[in-house]
């Protein structure tokens, strides 16, 4: 099968001197998926930026819908939609008028039954005729992938599409994104959230520092590098972990006040039951207790120290 996108041996040094991209190979077909993931500066805006034509590339091939995007930049780009990262949403524009018009911007002509399948497809078919402006930020993105479908591209970027977002929105644009899968779009959404990267990818790609340093098939990476947090506020300071917990992978903080159970995403259940079990036969009480994933810049500090 022929990638969606093609990219060999790319590089990119800045006007400034700075070499933001260090030989990226990177192959994603029709139909994925595709989460890259990486911390802040490691080259995740610059990659799609280059593939998209919005940033030069240095040496290097990229292809788009099997098309060079130098030499065939009009077709491309044409193949494309873009979610940037900045929404630029304060608009007076109604959203029928803004979606239409960003298809004009590829030269191609009205297509109104188009404009309303991805304006239904998105869920925002009754608000066709609200001003941009008027929208809450969960409808406001979703105009913004509106926008970015409005050409009919085969391939979808969507860049941090929940960076700043609450639970709830993000589970939506989740669902939504699933569901524009299902109408063939190739997708590929850059993010800090490994948690956003294990629900919807198929694959995973990770970058540090202009490098793709992996790219795995999603249940594989996260059995490999997942971890969650718990921790526990207790009511009485602790001087040492108690003996009964040493084999446990359990810290204290320094003020004596909080238990942080580090465990792997994949055995959460009986490591957590276990715990509380032991707290409670030793009397140790606790008055709150959280979870977390670890971020993605966590899980590289393990890497790179281990
Ligand atoms: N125009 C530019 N000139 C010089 N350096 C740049 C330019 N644009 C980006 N960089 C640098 O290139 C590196 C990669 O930036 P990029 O925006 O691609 O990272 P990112 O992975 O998208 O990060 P973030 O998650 O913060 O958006 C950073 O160190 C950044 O400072």
């Amino acid at each position: 099968m022929q990638p969606d996108i093609s990219v060999k041996h790319l590089n990119k040094i800045y006007g400034d001197g700075f070499q933001a991209l260090k030989d990226v190979n990177l192959e994603i077909y029709p139909g994925e998926i595709f989460a890259l993931l990486g911390p802040n500066g490691a080259g995740k805006t610059t990659l799609i930026s280059i593939i998209c034509g919005i940033v030069n590339k240095g040496d290097g091939e990229v292809k788009a819908a099997g098309h060079d995007i130098v030499k065939d930049y009009r077709k491309a780009r044409e193949a494309i939609g873009l979610v940037p990262q900045e929404l630029n949403t304060d608009s007076f524009e109604t959203v029928w008028h803004a979606v239409s018009f960003s298809r004009g911007l590829f030269g191609k002509p009205p297509k109104p039954a188009h404009i309303e399948k991805v304006l239904k497809d998105l869920s925002l078919w009754d608000k066709r005729n609200n001003r941009i402006m008027s929208l809450s930020g969960g409808m406001k993105r979703r105009v913004m992938i509106a926008k970015a479908l409005s050409h009919e591209p085969r391939i979808l970027f969507l860049d941090e599409p929940t960076a700043g977002v609450d639970v709830e929105l993000r589970r939506d644009m989740w669902e939504m994104v699933r569901k524009l899968r299902e109408t063939g779009t190739t997708i590929i959404l850059t993010t800090h959230y490994i948690e956003e990267a294990e629900e919807m990818a198929d694959r995973i790609g990770v970058i540090r520092q202009g490098e793709i340093i992996l790219v795995e098939d999603k249940d594989r990476l996260m059995s490999k590098l997942g971890k969650k947090e718990l921790r526990l506020h207790l009511q009485n300071k602790l001087e040492k972990i108690p003996g009964e917990l040493t084999l446990e992978p359990v810290e204290l903080s320094d003020d004596g006040y909080q238990l942080i159970y580090t465990f792997d995403a994949q055995q959460q259940q009986a490591g957590v039951a276990r715990l509380l079990r032991t707290l409670g036969d030793l009397g140790i009480e606790y008055r709150d207790l959280q979870t977390r994933e670890s971020s993605l810049e966590e899980i590289f500090v393990g890497l790179v120290h281990e």
